[in-house]
């Protein structure tokens, strides 16, 4: 019997896990590695420490699952999205840190191509909004600021990746240098129409085309692992963007089905079939994956700061020593007293995009505790879902059925039932919660014949718990514009080329 090894790449940790026929995790291993905070609003990640963990936790992984890589029939990829590498193509090396999705040190890059008028254009063909997350201007930055790389790129010398890249890289021995179009299509660079880079927007940004990889599917043989790396070479057959990785995981395989994923940030995503349906609230379109000739779309409304809070409320104020401790001091008080926490500590995303916004605390009085606090951040997670799942049923003219939800911070009941208050659909959340894994495993298995279809990967689906809207509509309604107020109080506080933005 053969099993199929996700590579789970993610913003805090890499992650590995074998999966069974059946889509149960045998093994899994998980390290984390550092982040770098050279100055405020920046976020760099060291691409060799990526990669070694990366490694290591996939050897890890078959080794708790009793097996060897031989047993392995494919692996699939899935990863942090955005974040930015650029390395040497003869060495290897990268030539800087790499720049974290989170990173908002190209802001003003941003607004001075948005002060050109050059934002439909950027909005048409890549179904993005200029903001300094994706990663066309962290890219153009690097160029920019290491000495001599600018040169080197136009001499063909250096190679750009998002993660996937990197690691795909690294695990054919610098033998290929590509990306899925999922990937592709967080760069700012890429035609998510035509599903090819554009040369007019690599013009504005200022990037060689030959720093690029190639854009494949998502669900084909790329390749083997170098010789040498694992006992025997194996076959790498899957790639996602660890947002559209889950949003296949939990067998959103129909248009109008969507799931939340609560990690470090939030991300939601609705299916949109075969059709790229442009946003008139402020959400990405975005590639979900392509298999075979077939590209299917997404609607994603992403949040920056979810889980993260958390950890805030962990590491900066030291009120919980683990995050899962936020629960009961949260359920310790009936409700927030009437404090708003907006978790604006990398400015908003979507639907509000606002680079300068910062995080804020509002409704404190004499009474307010650490309890109220923590309550308060996991309210302000699920307010900030709820913005978004409004933008999505308007964009998509429905309403939403069901919302699945994964992540870290999905196992949290209280922040679940708050979310299904507040949205009034139900919240439903499935028995493995590993889903962005799972539906890297499940692109992987799919090319190699592993699994069948579709069909039969939406069988791995089941249900785990619902989570029923209790609370008086009046109420949400009220607690909801409540927030609105929080969110004005937040936006445009940071100064523009002041350090601190
Ligand atoms: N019980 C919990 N309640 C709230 N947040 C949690 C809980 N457990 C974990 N988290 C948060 O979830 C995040 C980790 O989730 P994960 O899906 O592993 O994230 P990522 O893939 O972004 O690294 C952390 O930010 C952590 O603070
Ligand atoms: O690593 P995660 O799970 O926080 O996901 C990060 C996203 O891909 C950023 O767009």
């Amino acid at each position: 019997m053969k099993f199929i090894l996700a590579l789970d790449q993610g913003t805090t940790s890499s992650r590995a896990m074998v999966f069974d026929r059946a889509g149960t995790i045998r093994g899994m291993a998980q390290r984390e590695f550092r982040q770098f905070f050279p100055q405020p609003g920046w976020v760099e990640q060291d691409g060799n420490e990526i990669w070694a963990s990366q490694v290591g936790v996939a050897m890890e992984a078959v080794t708790r699952a009793g097996l060897t890589m031989a047993d392995i029939a494919a692996i699939g990829i899935t990863n942090q999205r955005e974040t930015t590498l650029l390395w040497d193509r003869q060495t290897g090396k990268p030539l800087h840190n790499a720049i974290v999705w989170q990173d908002r040190r190209t802001a003003a890059a941003c607004d001075r191509l948005k002060e050109a008028g050059r934002e439909p254009l950027f909005r048409e063909r890549t179904g993005l909004v200029l903001d300094a997350y994706f990663s066309g201007t962290k890219l153009a930055w690097l160029l920019d600021n290491i000495p001599g790389a600018r040169e080197r790129a136009e001499a063909g010398e250096l190679a750009f990746g998002t993660v996937d890249s990197w690691l795909v890289w690294n695990l054919t021995g610098g033998r290929r240098h590509l990306t899925d179009v999922s990937n592709a299509s967080r760069t700012l660079m890429f035609d998510i129409h035509r599903g090819c880079w554009d040369g007019e927007l690599l013009e504005l940004l200022g990037i060689p085309a030959n720093l690029l990889p190639e854009v494949v599917g998502s669900s084909e043989v790329y390749g083997e692992t170098t010789p040498g790396l694992f006992a025997v070479p194996v076959p790498i057959a899957g790639i996602a963007g660890d947002q559209q990785a889950a949003l296949f995981g939990q067998a959103c395989t129909r248009p109008g089905m969507a799931k939340n994923t609560y990690g470090t940030g939030c991300f939601m995503l609705m299916q949109t079939g075969a059709t790229a349906v442009p946003s008139r609230n402020n959400l990405l379109t975005t590639v979900a994956w392509r298999i075979g000739d077939r590209t299917d779309y997404a609607l994603e409304g992403s949040v920056f700061i979810a889980g993260a809070a958390v950890q805030w409320l962990r590491d900066g104020l030291g009120i919980i020593r683990s995050a899962a401790e936020v629960e009961p001091l949260a359920a310790s008080v009936p409700d927030s007293g009437g404090v708003y926490l907006v978790p604006a500590f990398a400015g908003l995303g979507a639907p509000h995009w606002d680079q300068y916004a910062r995080g804020t605390m509002v409704g404190i009085t004499r009474g307010t505790t650490a309890a109220h606090i923590a309550r308060a951040t996991l309210e302000g997670i699920a307010f900030q879902v709820a913005d978004l799942l409004q933008a999505m049923e308007d964009d998509a003219g429905l309403p939403l059925a069901e919302l699945r939800v994964d992540g870290g911070a999905a196992g949290n009941d209280l922040l679940m039932q708050f979310q299904a208050d507040l949205l009034r659909v139900p919240v439903t959340r499935p028995t493995v919660h590993e889903t962005t894994a799972l539906g890297a495993a499940c692109l992987a298995g799919l090319a190699v014949g592993y699994w069948k279809d579709q069909a039969e990967i939406a069988t791995h689906w089941q249900l785990d718990r619902t989570f029923a809207p209790t609370l008086p509509a009046e109420r949400a309604a009220e607690l909801r514009a409540g927030w609105s107020r929080a969110l004005e109080r937040a936006k445009g506080w940071a100064v523009p080329g002041e350090p601190s933005s």
